[in-house]
């Protein structure tokens, strides 16, 4: 039987049952001597992963159910032998809908016809351009990565991208080779945005200068601003908070099926690993819902969408967390913000994927095509 140590807020580790023995552990901070009697660490983002961590420890295999991989230091982990695995895409889609609800709640009104600027166009910024195509608004995708536009989307400049309407980031914090990505929106790119544009940050938090934005913002010439990430996670400034349009906790990706499906692919990863049969499903989560109401607008699809999961309460919840009142008081100490960040996440709401839900209330033709990408099923 394998020893695993685990972070304790990774769903579903029963799967592990009968490969090894599960200890569970609070991932901020990860207490090393843990470690002493682990053969496999399984983490989420909050754990920094390296050589100091692992060194001197029987520990051979370490997973992190998450997409970015950022906090794990992937050459020293190879330097000392320990085989790695992640969980490419496993909540690409809970990250998409929090993006397309983003948009849908930003005033402008008609959004057939504004311009997308998607930067990263990987599982993430894939499904947020199938999503906003639906709703008929053109994709500029930038991805220096890619020598071939993804199916609707045109390949442009990072400039070409910034000058969109909306511009939502998914790109992965890199510091080192060729497109590095670290404040990849500096001080003179944010300020080149002007206040019209909505800009959405779902990627990582240093992504964005956020000084620099807490600047503009503070001036009156910053874009309207989405952050679900966060510089100095787990402190989220309070005077950036309540400047932005809506902040959440670093959770877009937090769906039931998305952390579910990272402990599982962890799960096969392992069983790989070591030799086992990976005979276990992805445990059956969404339940059945049934819509009777019809679609025809941005509102009724925005209460369709609210049914499943509500972006305002994350940004609700993460204002009463870090202290800040609606006339902009806070009074809490840094330790109680970032400690009130991390409960959050911890005792975050079941929210589930909106596919699946039937709709059994008519559909306005202009509504179809972003309901069959989310996954809903038409039942009149
Ligand atoms: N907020 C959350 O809850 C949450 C959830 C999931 C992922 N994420 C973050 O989002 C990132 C993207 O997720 P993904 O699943 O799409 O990852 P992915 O690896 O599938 O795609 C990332 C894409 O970014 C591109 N890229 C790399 N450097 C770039 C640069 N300098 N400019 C433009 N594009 C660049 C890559 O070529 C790739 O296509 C993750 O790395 C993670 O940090 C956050
Ligand atoms: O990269 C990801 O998949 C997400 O950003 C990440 O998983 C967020 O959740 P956490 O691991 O911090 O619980």
């Amino acid at each position: 039987m394998l020893r695993i140590v685990a972070d304790e807020n990774m769903p579903a580790l029963s799967l592990f049952d009968g490969i090894g023995q599960i200890i569970t552990t609070p991932g901020r901070p990860l207490e090393r001597a843990l470690l002493n009697q682990a053969d496999v660490l399984l983490v989420r983002s909050v754990t920094q992963v390296d050589g100091a961590l692992l060194e001197g420890t029987p520990v051979r295999f370490v997973g992190s159910a998450t997409i970015g991989t950022d906090h794990v230091a992937l050459d020293e982990l190879g330097q000392l032998g320990v085989c790695f695995a992640h969980a490419p895409g496993c909540n690409a889609m809970a990250v998409a809908e929090y993006v397309l609800q983003a948009i849908l709640s930003w005033p402008p009104g008609e959004l057939a016809g504004l311009s997308v600027g998607v930067i990263g166009m990987g599982n993430v910024g894939r499904r947020v351009s199938a999503l906003v195509q639906a709703l008929g608004m053109k994709v500029l995708a930038h991805d220096p990565w890619l020598e071939q536009a993804p199916a609707g989307a045109t390949l442009v400049t990072l400039a070409q991208a910034l000058a969109a309407d909306v511009i939502t980031l998914h790109v992965p914090l890199v510091d080192a080779g060729p497109h590095p990505t670290r404040h990849l929106l500096d001080g003179p790119r944010l300020a080149a945005l002007g206040p019209q544009r909505l800009l959405i940050n779902t990627s990582r938090g240093p992504v964005v200068d956020n000084t620099a934005l807490l600047a503009l913002l503070r001036s009156g010439t910053g874009p309207v601003t989405v952050l679900d990430v966060w510089e100095t996670e787990p402190l989220v400034p309070p005077a950036l908070l309540a400047l932005a349009a809506s902040g959440s906790p670093h959770v877009a990706g937090y769906s039931v099926e998305g952390k579910t499906r990272g402990t599982w692919m962890l799960y096969q990863a392992l069983c790989q690993w070591c030799g086992e049969a990976a005979s276990r499903p992805m445990p059956p989560l969404a339940p059945s819902r049934q819509w009777p109401h019809a679609i025809t607008d941005t509102a009724s699809m925005l209460a369709w969408l609210h049914a499943g999961y509500r972006l305002a309460d994350d940004h609700q919840r993460l204002c009463e967390v870090v202290g800040l009142t609606p006339e902009g008081v806070h009074y809490r100490s840094e330790a109680e913000r970032a400690a009130g960040f991390d409960l959050l996440r911890k005792r975050y709401p079941a929210r589930h994927e909106m596919a699946g839900w039937q709709m059994a209330g008519a559909i306005a033709p202009a509504w179809q095509p972003v309901l069959s990408q989310l996954g809903a099923v038409l039942v009149r």
